[in-house]
C-alpha cells in the first residue's frame, strides 16, 4: 500500500521558488492500479519520484506499508525501497550490455546468489515474452520490447509495488496496448500495486481502477475511473474525456445537423448498457429519439456507454420520456443551451 499525506515539493530555480507538488494525499491500497493524470508541468514526474525518495519532499509524508521513508535510516530505506520497482518513458536500459545482463546485473548489485539469479532472469524474460531475445543488446529491441525488458528488470527484483512514470509515453498506440496489456497481468497474477502517471486517458481507461487530475501541482479531482468517466466535475477532466469520446457537440456541429430542439446526453453504466431504452421511450411517448453520436467505452472495471440524442416531442412527451430513463438506471444531461421552441 502506497499512502501520500500533505506532499509537497519546492524546487528554487533562478532564486524563484517553484512549488511543482502542493498538498497531495492520495492511497493507493495494495493490489490496485492507480493513475494520476495531467498536461506537461502538472507535477506528475515529480510526485511519482516522491514516493520512493527519487524527490525529497519538501512537506509530508511518503508511507509504504505503513512505513513512514521520510523517517528511515539509509539501510532501513534501503529495504523498503527495495520492495519499489520503476519503469520509465525512455525504458533506462545499458546500451552496452545484453538483454540478459540488463536484467542480472541489478541483482548482482542487490546480492542475489548466482544460481537463484540465473532461474530469476529466465522466470520474468518469460512473464514479459522475451525468453528468446536474452543475448540481443537493446539496440536490436523495439521500443515495445525495450520496456519489456525494463519491466523484467524491474520484477525480477520481486517488489510489491511498481511505479510506471510515462511508460507508454514513446511507444505507438498497438504497442501501447500490449503494454498495457502486461501491467495488467502483472497486477493480477502477481498482485503488484501500481501507481502509474501519464498524459493519456486511454492508459487511464484501460488499466486504472482509480483516477487523479493534476493541475498546478494540486490534484484538482480524483475518483474511481467509472465516476470520472461518468461524472466529471473539474474542466480539466472533462479537456481529458474529450480525448477518447467527444462529450460535446459545438453549436456550429449543431446547427449543421439543422438540429432546432434539445440535445441530450445519456449515459448508460454497467447493466443499462444493454438496454433497448431509445427504442422504449419511442413506445410509450411521443417521442421520436434521432441519435447525434454514440460510443462504447471499456474501463477496466465495467462498461459505460454514451449516446447523444436529438429528441422530438412535445415538452410534457420529452420530460416524462427523460424521467423514464432516469427511472431506469441512465445518466441524463441536457448539452448546450438549446430550448425546445
Ligand atoms: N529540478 C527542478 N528544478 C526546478 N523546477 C523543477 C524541477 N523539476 C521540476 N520542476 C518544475 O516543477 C513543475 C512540475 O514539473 P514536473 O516535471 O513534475 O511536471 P510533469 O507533470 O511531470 O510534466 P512533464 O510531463 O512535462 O514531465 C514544472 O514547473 C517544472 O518546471
Amino acid at each position: 500500500m502506497i499512502e501520500l499525506k500533505n506532499i509537497e515539493k519546492n524546487f528554487v530555480s533562478n532564486k524563484k521558488v517553484v512549488t511543482a507538488v502542493r498538498d497531495v494525499n492520495l492511497t493507493v491500497p495494495a493490489g490496485e492500479i492507480h493513475g494520476v493524470i495531467g498536461y506537461s508541468g502538472a507535477g506528475k514526474s515529480t510526485l511519482i519520484r516522491c514516493v520512493n525518495l527519487l524527490e525529497q519532499p519538501s512537506k509530508g509524508q511518503v508511507l509504504i506499508d505503513g512505513k513512514d521513508l521520510t523517517k528511515l535510516s539509509a539501510s532501513g530505506l534501503r529495504k523498503v525501497r527495495s520492495k519499489v520497482g520503476m519503469i520509465f518513458q525512455h525504458f533506462n536500459l545499458l546500451k552496452t550490455v545484453t538483454v540478459y545482463e540488463n536484467i542480472a546485473i541489478p541483482l548482482k548489485l542487490a546480492g542475489v546468489p548466482k544460481k537463484e539469479l540465473d532461474a530469476r532472469v529466465q522466470k520474468y524474460l518469460q512473464i514479459v515474452g522475451l525468453e528468446d531475445r536474452a543475448t540481443n543488446y537493446p539496440a536490436q529491441l523495439s521500443g515495445g520490447q525495450k520496456q519489456r525488458v525494463a519491466i523484467a528488470r524491474a520484477l525480477s527484483l520481486e517488489p510489491t509495488i511498481l511505479l510506471s512514470d510515462e511508460a507508454t509515453s514513446a511507444l505507438d498506440p498497438e504497442t501501447t496496448d500490449s503494454i498495457l496489456d502486461l501491467l495488467l497481468k502483472i497486477n493480477r497474477e502477481l498482485g503488484i500495486t501500481i501507481l502509474l502517471i501519464t498524459h493519456e486517458m486511454n492508459v487511464i481507461q484501460k488499466i486504472c481502477d482509480h483516477v487523479y487530475v493534476m493541475e498546478n501541482g494540486s490534484v484538482v479531482e480524483q475518483g474511481s475511473t467509472i465516476e470520472l468517466f461518468t461524472n466529471p466535475q473539474h474542466a480539466t477532466t472533462r479537456k481529458f474525456l474529450n480525448t477518447i469520446s467527444q462529450r460535446q457537440l459545438s453549436d456550429s456541429l449543431i446547427d449543421s445537423l439543422h438540429v432546432t430542439g434539445d440535445v441530450t446526453r445519456l449515459t448508460f453504466i454497467g447493466a443499462s448498457t444493454g438496454q433497448p431504452a431509445l427504442a422504449e421511450i419511442s413506445k410509450r411517448f411521443a417521442v421520436t429519439p434521432n441519435i447525434l453520436a454514440a460510443n462504447i467505452i471499456e474501463l477496466k472495471n465495467g462498461i459505460v456507454g454514451n449516446i447523444t440524442v436529438h429528441l422530438e416531442g412535445d415538452n410534457a412527451a420529452r420530460e416524462q420520456a427523460l424521467q423514464y430513463l432516469e427511472q431506469s438506471g441512465i445518466q441524463v444531461e441536457q448539452l448546450g443551451g438549446l430550448v425546445y421552441a
